[in-house]
């Protein structure tokens, strides 16, 4: 599936270009969404005793007045009920207008088991909650269980930010049209959404290439041509090398687990910094990962200084307070050439009093790119406003927060956001909730490095990591705990550099 994602403000407008550069007018755009609707229905639901076609008063109910027609044409049988009759002149009267059924009062809907709803009440025009007899007509179809087919989105599902605030519908399908929306992958709309078809309705690409997309679908295709593979004379060093920082003698493991993450990467050379007291400690459990003490910020000067690492991770198990704020500024303002630094968990809370420190230190000339791995807690230490802003979607204050930080924001959960400072921002959706385990995110921020480390640029790196950490879960399944993460990285490696080099 293609991987741009269009608001609806971008979809409107690449309708009004398509339609000014032909071949299709809006009426055309409309019976070709009608088309691909009615094909959907008739694949899913060949046997349907009765399809129900619900119709709003915009161009969503437009396309199901095609629907309706082209079902009943090919022998279903249809019955056509409609909120609103469609405003004089738009596309969706004439519509209307050319279907042989007549609409009955939404108010009147009943529908009995083995009926299946398409949902033409609201689309990307939807603007405020879903009430009176659309309200009802929703809560009805999902009393009874039927399946439904949303045409472009589930009414009541916002196309932007996939938020929901009245009734909406749970589609067993959505048909969308040209390119998916936000509301397509962001929670909760994205569970609202069932399967989702994305429809060519005749609007060219060239067409989408000219809105400058700054919205994607996290997929392979996104990332795949920065994603590094290694050449038959490289050595060790040459294919990245990544320093993490431990914790204190109870709390290791989470640095070791990101060390994993990073040397499954594909990284050549991993090195544990570890205080000296959990130096015995995690020497009894390291082979291949090297070892070194890091106390002081002068210890950590002179292993920037030889061992010029190429990226850095900071902050799980490590602790909250000065040392983590201390050693986090000493790696953006040293210029060894690391290409950067990864900051999760306790390094994200340290600097909860002072985030413009750290957004300061990532803006300077020369610093590593920054890569910030907040969940929903970490993000609202750091950008308190932002998270507390309803009005926000995820991706919306994703954004700002990239902005602000100068840095890359990977917004975690169901369904991360990756943003960029410059605006680029994706979303994810491969993931499953077997990764929502102890130590999973120790594992991710340990391949953003490692991918860092190979040479990937930030946002690449940080979107390939988020997508092979997902899939790497969901391919494991129930009973995954962290620890399974790294071990599982090969199979789904091997596939993205075959891919690659392809
Ligand atoms: N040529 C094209 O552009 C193509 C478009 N296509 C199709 O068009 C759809 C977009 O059409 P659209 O812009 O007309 O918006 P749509 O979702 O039908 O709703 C707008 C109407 O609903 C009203 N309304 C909103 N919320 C409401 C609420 N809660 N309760 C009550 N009323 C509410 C709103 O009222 P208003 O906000 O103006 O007061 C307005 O009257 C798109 O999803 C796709 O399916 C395809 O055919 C391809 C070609
Ligand atoms: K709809």
């Amino acid at each position: 599936m293609k991987t741009e994602l269009l608001s609806p403000t971008e979809m409107a407008e690449a309708d009004r270009r398509a339609i000014v550069g032909g071949p299709f007018d809006g009426m055309g755009l409309m019976r070709n969404a009608g088309t691909a609707v009615a094909r959907e229905v008739m694949r899913h639901y060949p046997a349907a005793e009765q399809v129900h076609v619900l119709c709003g008063p915009g161009n969503n109910g437009g396309d199901g007045y095609v629907v309706a027609g082209l079902l009943a044409e090919s022998g279903m049988a249809v019955s056509l009920w409609a909120s609103e009759e469609p405003r004089p002149g738009s596309d969706a009267a004439v519509a209307a207008a050319e279907c042989p059924l007549q609409p009955a009062p939404l108010a009147a809907l009943d529908a009995d088991a083995g009926a299946v709803i398409v949902d033409a009440l609201y689309g990307a025009g939807l603007s405020r909650p879903v009430e009176g007899d659309s309200a009802r007509a929703i809560e009805l179809v999902t009393a009874r269980g039927l399946p439904v087919v949303a045409i472009d989105l589930p009414s009541g599902v916002s196309g932007a930010s996939g938020k929901i605030t009245g009734p909406a519908f749970r589609a067993a399908l959505t048909v969308t049209f040209a390119r998916r929306k936000p509301g397509h992958l962001l929670l909760p709309g994205r569970d609202h959404c069932g399967e989702v078809v994305l429809a060519d309705i005749g609007i060219p690409d060239a067409v989408i290439a000219e809105l400058n997309v700054r919205t994607f679908a996290n997929a392979p295709k996104l990332w795949l041509p920065h994603f590094p593979v290694p050449g038959v004379d490289t050595h060790k060093y040459r294919r990245g090398h990544v320093g993490i920082f431990s914790g204190g003698p109870a709390s290791t493991g989470a640095a070791r687990l990101s060390a994993l993450g990073a040397a499954r990467s594909g990284a050549g050379a991993v090195t544990v910094l570890s205080p000296a007291n959990a130096l015995a400690v995690n020497a009894m459990h390291l082979t291949s990962i090297m070892l070194r003490k890091a106390d002081e910020v002068s210890e950590l000067g002179a292993y920037l200084a030889d061992r010029r690492p190429s990226a850095l991770v900071l902050g799980p198990g490590f602790g909250v307070g000065d040392k983590a704020r201390e050693f986090t500024l000493a790696v953006l303002a040293s210029r060894s050439g690391a290409g950067g630094m990864v900051l999760d968990a306790d390094g994200i809370t340290s600097f909860r009093d002072e985030p413009a420190a750290l957004f300061e230190a990532a803006d300077a000339e020369g610093a590593p790119a920054l890569v910030l791995t907040p969940h929903d807690g970490e993000f609202a230490r750091l950008f308190p406003d932002l998270a507390s802003e309803e009005d926000l979607s995820k991706l919306e204050r994703s954004r700002e927060a990239a902005a602000r930080a100068h840095g890359v924001v990977i917004a975690k959960g169901a369904d991360t956001v990756i943003a960029a400072p410059d605006g680029r921002a994706a979303i994810n959706s491969n993931g499953a909730p077997w990764l929502a385990t102890a130590g999973s995110g120790d594992v991710l921020a340990g391949l953003v490095a490692g991918l860092l480390a190979q040479g990937m640029p930030a946002f690449e790196a940080a979107c390939a990591a988020v997508w092979m950490h997902a899939e790497v879960g969901s391919r494991f399944g129930p009973g995954l705990i962290a620890e399974d993460l790294p071990q599982a990285i090969p199979p789904v490696l091997a596939e993205l550099v075959a891919a690659a080099r392809r």
